[in-house]
């Protein structure tokens, strides 16, 4: 690594990882019977698989009760009916759960009087990678008869949520001590749902948030795995008949909720599509890998949640806990009463490519961005913003492939008297500057600079400043990893696929 790395650009290439999500077939038996939510029937016109732009093999006609009021508080509705006991597909279950890996971390708080500069471990940059199962090895095991799909509603004592798992995932769940934790509570009064520029519902602040605050805290509607989308038919079983099983299951109220949400295939042209995977394609968001027999990412579908518009310069971020079986949405910086909160639909990596490359990747969700990047890229406009996030796209590629041999050369000049650290200190000033002008706060970025800056205030023994770098870091690692204790953060790239920011796979363009 050559020195100077901080200013200058790379000709590193931000490029945004293309994790494609194994195949998978598994046997489901068909949906038991459970009676559907109050619903009016719709025609379903020919199915074409956004995910896989395929035809369906199955056609049918869905029932999708298309009125329902939303819920506009982020409390959990009550449930008005218990649900069916769980379906089980034939054949033996794997094996028995395994011990739990689920520990919660406590949240680092800086003790008084000690300023420790954050490592790039502690602040995850070096995470571990998340594996996925192959096509291959799920293959095997569904040969063995150690797959099998599930549909159940979870937590069992509430029966909040609808989900779809493969073997051992409701097992080990329900083996984590203390599983479930309760929802942690978010702030009051702090958003409302309404009509938005941007296009249909949208949050907005009805009062000032300050950056970390907690502002929505809800458990999904519904969690799939992504291979949901990969088998055109499973035991005779399509994925949308799968999933019209799942939604049967729901109690009426949370079923109605669903239904409610915005299918971005609704009013298009070619709006042929089921409408309920229409629902899960348009409000999806990746929670990361759930701790089951088999590697796999799953989505979760929320009533709340699910309402954030997108902006390529988010005001809030998600972050996935499964103890407590929740999603958290908070704030990633100072918001405004009145503000329309957004959420970024895109990568960390997407963020930080050009406009037409951004655009290109949300088209399948039907709109036209119209967030300060985007429009600082239409006629009569400066480019500015697409060269900022260029050279921000360089730096995080280079910190994320050289993180431990760029930490070790911040070491040397730190350590060696000759070298300027004030240098250092404006190569991570100028980087922090950009992400500010561009509205934005990357987790890798962050971390590094963050770091970077801590480590040169205690070298020149400036410990005010060097708290201060150090609680940025504390705050950037807790806004972006949630306090899950290790699934989210061991699943850290598919933490960012494949629906909200997704990586591979996706609904149809
Ligand atoms: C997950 S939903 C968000 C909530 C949605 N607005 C609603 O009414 O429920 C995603 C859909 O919202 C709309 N949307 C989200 N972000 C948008 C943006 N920045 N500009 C225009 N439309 C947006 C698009 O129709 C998109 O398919």
């Amino acid at each position: 690594m050559k020195r100077g790395f901080l200013n200058k650009d790379s000709s590193a290439k931000c490029t945004a990882a293309t994790a494609s999500s194994p195949a998978v077939e598994a046997s489901v038996a068909a949906p038991t019977t459970t009676t559907p939510p109050a619903a009016k029937p719709v025609t379903s016109p020919t199915f074409k698989r956004g995910f896989l732009n395929k035809e369906s093999r199955t056609k049918h006609t869905p029932s999708v009760s298309d009125t329902p009021a939303i819920a506009t508080s982020a409390t959990t509705p009550v449930l008005t009916k218990p649900v069916a006991a769980d379906f089980k597909a034939v054949g033996p279950v794997a094996s028995a759960p395994a011990k739990s890996s689920n520990t919660l971390t406590a949240e680092a708080t800086p003790e008084k009087g000690s300023v420790k500069a954050p490592s790039p471990q502690s602040m995850g940059i070096s995470r571990p990678e998340a594996r996925m199962c192959t096509s291959e090895e799920f293959h095997e095991k569904a040969r063995q008869g150690a797959v099998q799909r599930i549909m159940t509603c979870l937590p069992p004592d509430t029966l909040e949520t609808s989900c779809l798992f493969f073997t051992g995932v409701k097992e080990r769940l329900l083996a984590c001590p203390s599983w479930p934790a309760p929802v942690p509570k978010a702030a009051q009064n702090c958003y409302r749902i309404g009509d938005s520029l941007l296009g249909g519902l949208g949050l907005f602040a009805v009062r000032n948030i300050k950056l970390r605050e907690l502002i929505v805290v809800e458990r999904p509607l519904l969690i799939v795995p992504t291979a949901l989308r990969m088998e055109n038919e499973i035991q005779h079983l399509s994925p949308e008949q799968i999933l019209h099983g799942l939604i049967k299951r729901m109690p009426p109220d949370r079923a109605a909720q669903f239904c409610a949400l915005s299918n971005c295939r609704r009013n298009r042209d070619d709006a042929n599509g089921d409408p309920l995977m229409g629902i899960v394609d348009t409000n999806a968001i990746s929670i990361g890998n759930l701790p089951g027999e088999l590697e796999m990412t799953h989505g979760a579908i929320f009533n709340v949640i699910s309402r954030f518009n997108h902006s390529c310069s988010p005001s809030v971020a998600g972050s996935w806990d499964v103890q407590s079986f929740s999603y958290s949405v908070r704030a990633r910086r100072d918001i405004s009463a009145g503000e329309e909160l957004t959420y970024s639909y895109l990568t960390s990596e997407q963020l930080l490519t050009p406009c037409a490359e951004r655009t290109a990747f949300l088209k399948g969700y039907n709109f036209k961005c119209k967030c300060p990047s985007c429009t600082d890229m239409e006629p009569g406009h400066s480019n500015q913003s697409d060269d900022n996030r260029k050279r921000l796209g360089m730096s995080r590629t280079l910190t994320v492939e050289h993180s431990e041999t760029m930490f070790r050369e911040c070491q040397t000049i730190i350590e060696n008297p000759k070298e300027d650290v004030n240098e250092l200190e404006r190569g991570s000033l100028n980087t922090l500057g950009l992400m500010e002008r561009e509205q934005l706060v990357d987790d890798v970025i962050c971390a590094f600079h963050y770091s970077c800056l801590c480590k040169v205030a205690l070298a020149t023994k400036n410990e005010k400043k060097a708290r201060k770098w150090a609680l940025k870091a504390a705050d950037n690692g807790r806004l972006f990893n949630g306090s899950d204790g290790g699934f989210t953060r061991s699943a850290q790239y598919p933490r960012q696929s494949p629906w909200w920011g997704r990586r591979g796979c996706g609904v149809a363009a």
